[in-house]
């Protein structure tokens, strides 16, 4: 198999990642040198996926710490939260975002009153960033593991958007039970949706199948009810962006509708997260903001319009799945099945 994919790592003083704008024709390295250049990679979504923007943030406060030019260790703090403003409102569906920042900040909170100077902090702050990166890889390896049982025994799974080693620090969410399976020598085979209007299905989640070596189909996402329809669809297992308490779950557009197709048809429906993903401060999913994106990323395909002009387009983002179409949600700490409120707590509390 493929040497395992790493999507964003610290190299030099700079947060590095993969420009998945560029991907599947071309593998650019961006070096975000600046807290700007960090927002701007997870506004533009050249880094995108809950955990893989986690990730990202985290080394983005790191970043801002190791830049400062607070003369205190409180002057510091005060430029992290101004920091923390300004990472989290890049994009507001996916909860990874403001975990990660959080996390810094109470970091460095915590250590204030023992380190002597900002610098000290900073430093703290980056090896902050690294436990996040590495706790990341290691829930999806754990989700992998939990999830490859749940797979039925004719392999055949259906997936959204991209919830791969592309959407995380690397092995990804809702690829790991696949990509674990695998590994174990099962026959897999991966029904991709290609997912209008940003194709992440397309360009990212083909492109690490392909280079993982596992067996996949693209289609459009009009043709998923016509697979479940036609027998070749054994479950659906897809990311998510935040699970709020009562198990309602925002992800990429599109996922509700393979939910109620999946429901239809008596297909088990997965969301494969890791606990960072889960909001337990949100009651339900009404409360979850759904990021609205340019209506130009909807009217053009590759730079060229599709549509005439003068025609808008609507472009929610994302969706929320109600709890009672979803089977199970696989995290890095087991599978949490209906009813979800008291299970979830129980992962995002580790007990
Ligand atoms: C493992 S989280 C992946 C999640 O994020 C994607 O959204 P975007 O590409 O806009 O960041 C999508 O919802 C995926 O399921």
């Amino acid at each position: 198999m493929s040497e395992e994919l790493r999507t964003v790592w610290w190299e030099a003083d700079a947060v590095c990642l993969i420009d998945q704008l560029l991907l599947p024709h071309e593998q650019v390295v961006v070096r975000c040198t600046t807290p700007e250049l960090v927002a701007h990679a997870i506004k533009s979504m050249q880094v995108r996926g809950a955990p893989a923007i986690g990730c990202t943030a985290a080394y983005g406060m790191a970043l801002i710490a190791l830049q400062s030019q607070a003369e205190t260790v409180p002057a510091l703090l005060a430029d992290l939260e101004a920091g923390k403003v300004m990472l989290d409102s890049q994009r507001p569906t996916a909860v990874n975002l403001a975990w990660a920042t959080d996390r810094l900040l109470t970091k460095a909170r915590q250590l204030s009153a023992e380190v002597a100077t900002p610098q000290a902090l900073a430093a703290a702050l980056l090896d902050e960033g690294h436990a996040v990166l590495n706790e990341d890889l290691a829930m999806c390896h754990a989700i992998g593991d939990h999830g490859a049982p749940l797979i039925p025994a004719g392999g055949r799974v259906l997936t959204h958007c991209n919830a791969g080693g592309l959407a995380t620090a690397g092995y990804g969410t809702a690829l790991a039970p696949m990509r674990t399976a695998f590994a174990q020598g099962r026959n897999i085979h991966v029904w991709v949706d290609e997912t209008r209007p940003f194709l992440q299905g397309a360009r990212l989640t083909a492109w690490e199948l392909h280079q993982a070596g596992i067996s996949l189909t693209l289609i459009t996402d009009n043709m998923a009810g016509y697979m479940m329809k036609s027998g070749k669809v054994d479950c659906v297992i897809v990311g998510a962006d935040r699970i709020v308490a009562n198990g309602d779950t925002a992800n990429k557009i599109g996922t509700y509708s393979l939910a109620i197709l999946a429901r239809a048809h008596n297909i088990p429906f997965y969301i494969a997260a890791p606990t960072s993903t889960i909001d337990l401060t949100m009651e339900h999913g009404d409360l979850i903001p759904i990021e609205e994106r340019s209506e130009e990323e909807v009217t053009h395909l590759g730079g060229r319009m599709i549509a005439p002009v003068g025609v808008r387009a609507a472009h929610p983002a994302f969706d929320v799945t109600p709890a009672e179409l979803i089977t199970g949600i696989i995290t890095e700490r087991g599978v949490v099945t209906a009813p979800f409120a008291e299970g979830l707590r129980r992962v995002k509390e580790g007990a």
